[in-house]
């Protein structure tokens, strides 16, 4: 596999409001204003819960709209140019079932694969292919109910990867997985030639990054290397 450009993301005075349930016609901003640039092949995000991770990181594939402001990657708004920003976005949920439709890992691989490989023939092998790299060939066919949760959430790494995309977002990845499974997982990313952005609560995965974001009430309080983030998230905890 050739060495990827690093994808460009460009988040412009983004913010996220929602609806006050008790109060019609009236907003809470969840996130923002945020002003980013990231173009760092590996960045992590930290910060506690209901901080506002998943809701930044869901700006990147136009899962959020930005109420105000705007979010790119690689010059495409997530918003008017969504279909084309998510062909080269994947994300991954921390809940692998919101990944997996279909009644087996490899029909799911299978089907992320149907853009790229419309022979039958060439999609199954080259889903197999996937299957294998991530050594999850032998749960191929198993009912992904019957999967256990880290095994789930390795096939629901694979499906989003299937596809080769520029930029993978993965929204605590780790959660399910077990410490041999997490060092698997980190291996793999390790490995990957795309740009990761990762929300995690792992704080040693968030070390493995180039950039960290500590996020706090909505606001990216911190912005810089994984070990001083790391340390400021920390204090913020201890003090809390
Ligand atoms: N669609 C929505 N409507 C109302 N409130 C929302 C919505 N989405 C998120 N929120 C609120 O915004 C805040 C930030 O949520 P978010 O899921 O981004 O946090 P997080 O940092 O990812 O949390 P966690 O670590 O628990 O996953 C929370 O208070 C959440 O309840």
């Amino acid at each position: 596999m050739g060495e990827a450009a690093v994808a460009s993301v460009r988040i412009t005075s983004a913010t996220v409001e929602v609806p006050l349930d008790d109060s019609p016609g009236r907003t809470r901003t969840i996130l923002g204003p945020v002003d980013l640039t990231l173009e760092q092949r590996r960045v992590s995000v930290v910060g506690a819960n209901g901080s506002g991770k998943s809701t930044l990181l869901r700006l990147l594939n136009g899962l959020v709209a930005p109420t105000s402001g705007a979010v790119t990657v690689d010059g495409l708004d997530t918003v008017r140019q969504g279909a084309r920003v998510r062909r080269r976005v994947a994300f991954a949920f921390t809940d692998p079932l919101s990944q997996l439709v279909m009644p087996t890992g490899r029909e799911d691989v299978e089907l992320s694969l149907r853009r790229r490989h419309r022979s039958r023939g060439e999609r199954r092998q080259a889903a197999q292919e996937v299957l294998d790299r991530f050594g999850l060939g032998h749960l191929a066919d198993q009912s992904v109910y019957d999967l256990s949760g880290g095994e789930r959430q390795l096939m629901a790494l694979a499906v989003v990867l299937a596809t080769d995309p520029a930029l993978l977002v993965l929204d605590e990845p780790t959660t399910l997985l077990d410490r041999r499974n997490t060092r698997r997982l980190r291996d793999l990313l390790d490995s990957l030639t795309q740009t990761v952005v990762v929300a995690t609560h792992d704080l040693d995965l968030a070390l493995v990054a180039e950039r960290t974001l500590v996020v706090d009430a909505g606001r990216v309080v911190f912005d810089g290397p994984p070990p001083e983030a790391v340390a400021r998230y920390r204090s913020m905890v201890d003090e809390s």
